[in-house]
């Protein structure tokens, strides 16, 4: 039976290591600030927003959230992150996705400011993760999370172990593959039009499937003793719990990749805990490069 990779505890010991930190920084006159952006309403992106500005006031973060209508203009929205970017007070800056259809995302997040972009996602972090620079980039929260929880079973240096990374999006496929290749993995994206996708991810030392669809990584697609972290949060019925209720799976069948894997994530408490995390990580590790402190490693 497989290692169950704790998320909720090592994101935990992560969140202590950005409290400590963030205290000592009071020395150099600094106090990490991070603003969350949420448009509009998305009951589950509600849910992540509170989480994030809750956790981020746990950490002493100096913490703001802008909560704009749902029909919010893509000027308002731009003016709004032209302001915190030259805020010095905010090292962090975070708009929550999805926006709405009428907001052209790709846009929005380019307007952030690279140094202040703790989620990863400008040309310029990616960029930066691209070219192995991943000391300087700030990298996308869910697959730094997914990597510091490989590296908790695997080590830091994974030369020699061969990876399939099961979706191929600018969050969470191409970064992940990106973060392995700089740790010495051999490492293979998979997605829709892949081939015989059960015989690859056989071949994999470590299975990261990140594709939104509900349990669609089976038992026997898992090699004896691999590490498998599921991404996926998928929200399926659950009549067994009563009428109208629901419940939380991954991408990945656990009970039956349990069985073959070496170590596994769970959902929930896996990766999801190791995003919010990741993100006061980020926005730490902003802070402690504006007041000119060697960040922690995590
Ligand atoms: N700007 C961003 N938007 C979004 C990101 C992101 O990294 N940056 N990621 C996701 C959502 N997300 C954070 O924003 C997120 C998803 C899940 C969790 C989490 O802790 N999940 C729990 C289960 C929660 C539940 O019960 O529903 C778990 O897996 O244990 C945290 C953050 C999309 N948007």
């Amino acid at each position: 039976m497989a290692e169950i990779i704790d998320g909720k505890k090592i994101a935990e010991d992560v969140v202590a290591t950005v409290a400590a930190t963030a205290k000592d920084l009071a020395a150099h006159g600094v106090k990490p600030g991070l603003a969350v952006v949420i448009v509009g309403e998305d009951p589950a992106s509600q849910v992540y927003v509170a989480s994030k500005s809750r956790k981020a006031k746990e950490c002493g973060f100096h913490s703001v959230q802008h909560t704009l209508a749902g029909g919010t203009s893509q000027a308002d929205l731009v003016a709004l992150i032209e302001q915190l970017n030259v805020d010095p007070a905010i090292h962090g800056i975070l708009v929550q996705l999805p926006l709405p259809a009428h907001i052209d995302s790709g846009a929005i997040i380019q307007t952030i400011e690279p140094d202040k972009d703790v989620d990863g996602f400008t040309f310029v972090n990616v960029g930066r993760l691209g070219t192995g620079e991943v000391d300087s980039a700030f990298v996308p929260c869910t697959p730094a999370g997914s990597m510091l929880l490989i590296e908790r079973v695997r080590g830091r240096d994974l030369s020699g172990l061969t990876a399939v990374v099961v979706g191929r999006s600018n969050i969470v496929g191409k970064p992940m593959a990106n973060l392995l290749l700089a740790a010495n993995c051999t490492v293979t994206i998979a997605h829709s039009r892949t081939k015989d996708l059960p015989a690859l991810c056989r071949t994999a030392d470590i299975l990261v499937a990140a594709v939104g669809r509900p349990e669609m990584v089976k038992g026997d697609w898992v090699k004896q003793g691999a590490t498998v972290i599921d991404v996926g949060i998928n929200r399926i019925p659950a009549p067994e719990k009563g009428e109208g209720k629901t419940r939380l799976v991954g991408d990945v069948a656990f009970a039956e990749a349990a069985e073959n894997a070496g170590s596994i994530t769970p959902v929930p408490g896996g990766v999801g805990p190791m995003t919010i995390a990741m993100l006061m990580a980020n926005t730490l590790v902003s802070a402690c490069r504006a007041a000119g402190v060697e960040p922690p490693r995590f």
